[in-house]
C-alpha cells in the first residue's frame, strides 16, 4: 500500500461515528454519543421527562405552594381548584405539593439504591474479572447468597429492625442488587481481559490499576449507564411496593406514600390513586426509554470487539518439581558465561494437563541477543517460537509454566533457575522503558476507544516522565520517523480511520518511543499487504541500526530472517534444531529440518530476497 493510499484511509467518512466513549478525548466520544441520543425521538421524550422531574424535584421547596405535611381538616378529599391544583387527600394535605417532595425522596432515595450496587458491583467486578482466581471465586460465592435471598422478606425484616426509614430500605436494595452489576461488569472485563490492546498496555508498562482505569474501565462505561437506568427505575418501584404496603415512613411524602393512601380512597376521590402512579409510572418509563436510547447510541458508536483466549486446566505441581529438577542445571550452565542483552538458558514452558502431566510447547532452547543485533527465531506454526518470545515477555498466560531453564535481560534475571513463572515484578520495571514489543496484528493491539495520539503520548509521559507537550512533540516527531507523511492527522485519528500499515507504523514508533534496549517483534508483517511488508521491515532495520537495539523477530519467513537479522535460531516441535549467522545457516543448513523449511519456502515462492534464491540454487535445488 502506497503511502498516499494510507493517508487517504485515514480521512473519515463525512459524519463518521467516532468509537469509543471514554479518555482523553471521551468529550468527543461522549457528545457524540449524546448527539446519537438527541437523534433518536423516543431518547429525547425520555431526557424532556426526566429533566422536567427533576426540576421539578430540585425546586420543590420553591414551587410547591405547601409544606408536604400542612393539612387543613377544613378541606379534606376537596377537588382540584385555584389554591390545590390537584385537590387534598384525606388529611387536607395538598397532593401537588406532595407529589413534588414526594419526587425528591423518591428520585434521591433511588439514586442512592445504584449508587450502593455500583460502589459494591463495579469495583467487585473489576477485580474479579480482571484478576479471576480466589477473589472471583469469592466473589461469585457471596453473590451467590445474595442472589438467593428473598428480597422482598430481607426488606420488610428490614423495615421492622430499622424502623421505616426509605433511606435504609434503599441502602438494603442497594446490597441486594449489587450482584446485576457485579455480573455485568465481569462479564464485560473478561471479554476484553485477554484482549490484545490489553497486552500491549501492559507491554508498555501501564500499571494494572491504570489499564483497568483506562483500557478496561471503558468497556464497562456504556453497560453501567443503561445498567443504572434500569436499576433507579425498579428501586422506584420496589420502594413503592413496600409502601403500598404499608411499610413507609408516612411522616414523609414518597409518591409510594401516596399511592398507598390513595388506594384507601380510591372509591372517593381515585384522583389521588392516578396521580402517585402516573409519576412513577412516566418516570420509570423515560428510564427505560433513555437506558434504550443509550444502548442504541453506543452501539452505533461502539466498535470495540471482543476475543477471549481459551485457557486451560491448571495443575502446578508437576511443573514445580520440573523447575526444581532443573535448577542444579542451570546453576551449572549459567557459571562463569559472558554478559548479554537477553540471555536464554535451557528455557523449558509447559502446560499442566487434566492428568497431572505437563505438556511441553519450549524445550531446553538457548540462545542469546546482544545490543545493535537481530536475531531471527524461524519455524512453523507451533514450534514455540512465540511461547518463547512471551517468556521473554512475560505474556505467557496464567497457565503456563516455566518448567525449566532461565532468562536473563541485561544481567538481572526475568526468569531465575527454580522459579516457574516469569517475575512479573522485575519484568515490569522493564516492559515499555527498556523492552518493548511490536505486535502481529496491529490493529488488535490498539485500544479502538482512544486516539493513536493519546495511546502513544500517555505511556511516554508515564516513562520518561516528560510533560504532555513534550510527549506530543514527541510523538508527532516519532510519527514522521516511521514513515507517516501527515503525522498530526494520524495522532488525531482513531485506530479505525488508519490502514493496516499505518497502524503497525504507529506501534512500532510506540515501540520506540521509549528509548528500549530490546525489541521482540512477533510477525511483524504477518497482517499486512506485501508491499507494504517490505517497507515495515526496512523501517525495523534502519531504527535498529540508528538507535542500536537489541531485536529479536519471531518469524516463520526465512526471507524476512534473510533480509533482516544477523543471526537466526530455528525452532521445530519447542526445541531449537539449529543456531547460527544467518549467512551460514542459509548457506550451510546442518540439519535436515532447517533444509526442509528453506526448501518449502522457496517452494511456496515465499517472499525472498536476493540472497535466499543464491542459496536455493546451491543448497536445496
Ligand atoms: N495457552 C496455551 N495452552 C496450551 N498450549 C499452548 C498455549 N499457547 C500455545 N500453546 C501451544 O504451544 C505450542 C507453540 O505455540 P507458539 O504459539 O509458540 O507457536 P509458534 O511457533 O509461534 O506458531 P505460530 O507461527 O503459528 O504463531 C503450540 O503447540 C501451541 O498449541
Amino acid at each position: 500500500m502506497t503511502e498516499s493510499v494510507e493517508t487517504s484511509a485515514l480521512t473519515p467518512p463525512p459524519g463518521s461515528p467516532v468509537p469509543g466513549t471514554s479518555g482523553q478525548t471521551g468529550t468527543v466520544v461522549r457528545s457524540s454519543a449524546f448527539k446519537r441520543i438527541l437523534k433518536n425521538p423516543l431518547g429525547v421524550v425520555a431526557l424532556v421527562i426526566l429533566l422536567g422531574v427533576i426540576l421539578l424535584a430540585a425546586f420543590a421547596n420553591v414551587l410547591a405552594p405547601f409544606d408536604q405535611n400542612f393539612a387543613n381538616i377544613s378541606k379534606t378529599l376537596a377537588a382540584p381548584d385555584g389554591v390545590n391544583i390537584l385537590g387534598t387527600d384525606s388529611s387536607g394535605r395538598d397532593v401537588w405539593s406532595r407529589l413534588l417532595y414526594g419526587a425528591q425522596l423518591t428520585l434521591l432515595s433511588a439514586l442512592l439504591c445504584a449508587a450502593v450496587a455500583i460502589l459494591i458491583g463495579l469495583p467487585a467486578g473489576l477485580v474479579a474479572g480482571y484478576y479471576a482466581g480466589k477473589f472471583e471465586a469469592v466473589a461469585n460465592w457471596i453473590v451467590g447468597i445474595l442472589m438467593s435471598l428473598p428480597g422482598l422478606i430481607v426488606l420488610m425484616t428490614i423495615r421492622s429492625a430499622f424502623g421505616p426509614s426509605v433511606w435504609i430500605a434503599m441502602i438494603a436494595f442497594g446490597v441486594l442488587i449489587s450482584p446485576s452489576y457485579f455480573r455485568l461488569v465481569r462479564s464485560a472485563v473478561q471479554s476484553v481481559r485477554n484482549e490484545l490492546y490489553v497486552d500491549a498496555a501492559r507491554v508498555s508498562g501501564l500499571s494494572d490499576v491504570r489499564i483497568i482505569s483506562r483500557h478496561i474501565f471503558s468497556v464497562v462505561r456504556a453497560p453501567i449507564i443503561i445498567q443504572t437506568a434500569a436499576i433507579t427505575g425498579v428501586a422506584i418501584a420496589i420502594q413503592s411496593a413496600l409502601e403500598f404496603l404499608g411499610l413507609g415512613d408516612p411522616a414523609k411524602a414518597t409518591w409510594g406514600v401516596m399511592l398507598s393512601e390513595g388506594f384507601k380512597n380510591v372509591y372517593l376521590t381515585p384522583s389521588l390513586l392516578f396521580w402517585p402512579a402516573f409519576a412513577m409510572a412516566l418516570t420509570i418509563g423515560a428510564l427505560v426509554l433513555l437506558g434504550n436510547a443509550v444502548r442504541d447510541a453506543l452501539e452505533d458508536g461502539e466498535k470495540i470487539r471482543h476475543r477471549r483466549k481459551k485457557t486451560y486446566a491448571a495443575r502446578d505441581a508437576a511443573a514445580a518439581s520440573a523447575a526444581k529438577a532443573a535448577r542444579k542445571t542451570i546453576a551449572a550452565v549459567e557459571a562463569g558465561t559472558e554478559h548479554h542483552l537477553v540471555k536464554v538458558t535451557n528455557l523449558g514452558v509447559g502446560y499442566p494437563q487434566a492428568d497431572g502431566s505437563i505438556k511441553k510447547v519450549v524445550d531446553d532452547v538457548s540462545f542469546h541477543v546482544d545490543r545493535g543485533e537481530i536475531l531471527g527465531i524461524v519455524g512453523e506454526s507451533g514450534s514455540g517460537k512465540s511461547q518463547t518470545a512471551f517468556s521473554i515477555l512475560g505474556l505467557l498466560p496464567d497457565t503456563a509454566r516455566i518448567v525449566a531453564g532461565a532468562i536473563q535481560f541485561d544481567g538481572q534475571y526475568t526468569v531465575a533457575p527454580g522459579e516457574d513463572k516469569v517475575n512479573q515484578s522485575r519484568l515490569s520495571k522493564l516492559r515499555g522503558k527498556r523492552i518493548s514489543y511490536i505486535p502481529q496484528e496491529p490493529m488488535s493491539n490498539l485500544d479502538p476507544a482512544f486516539t493513536i495520539g493519546y495511546q502513544l503520548v500517555t505511556p511516554m509521559v508515564r516513562v520518561l516522565g516528560i510533560s504532555k507537550a513534550e510527549a506530543t512533540t514527541r510523538a508527532m516527531k516519532l510519527l514522521s520517523d516511521v514513515g507517516i507523511v501527515n503525522p498530526e492527522r494520524t495522532f488525531k485519528a482513531y485506530p479505525h480511520e488508519v490502514s493496516g500499515g499505518m497502524a503497525q507504523r504507529v506501534l512500532i514508533a510506540g515501540a520506540i518511543s521509549c528509548e528500549p534496549d530490546l525489541i521482540i517483534a512477533d510477525e511483524p508483517t504477518t497482517a499486512l499487504d506485501v508491499t507494504v511488508q517490505a517497507d515495515v521491515l526496512d523501517l525495523i532495520r534502519d531504527l535498529q541500526r540508528r538507535l542500536g537495539v537489541g531485536v529479536i523477530l519471531v518469524t516463520h519467513n526465512f526471507g524476512v530472517v534473510a533480509d533482516l537479522c544477523d543471526r537466526v535460531v530455528v525452532m521445530q516441535n519447542g526445541r531449537l534444531v539449529e543456531e547460527g549467522p544467518v549467512r551460514e545457516i542459509l548457506h550451510e543448513p546442518k540439519e535436515r529440518y532447517t533444509q526442509t523449511l528453506l526448501a518449502s519456502m522457496l517452494e511456496g515462492k515465499e517472499p525472498m530476497t536476493m540472497l535466499v534464491p543464491s542459496m536455493a540454487k546451491e543448497n536445496v535445488l
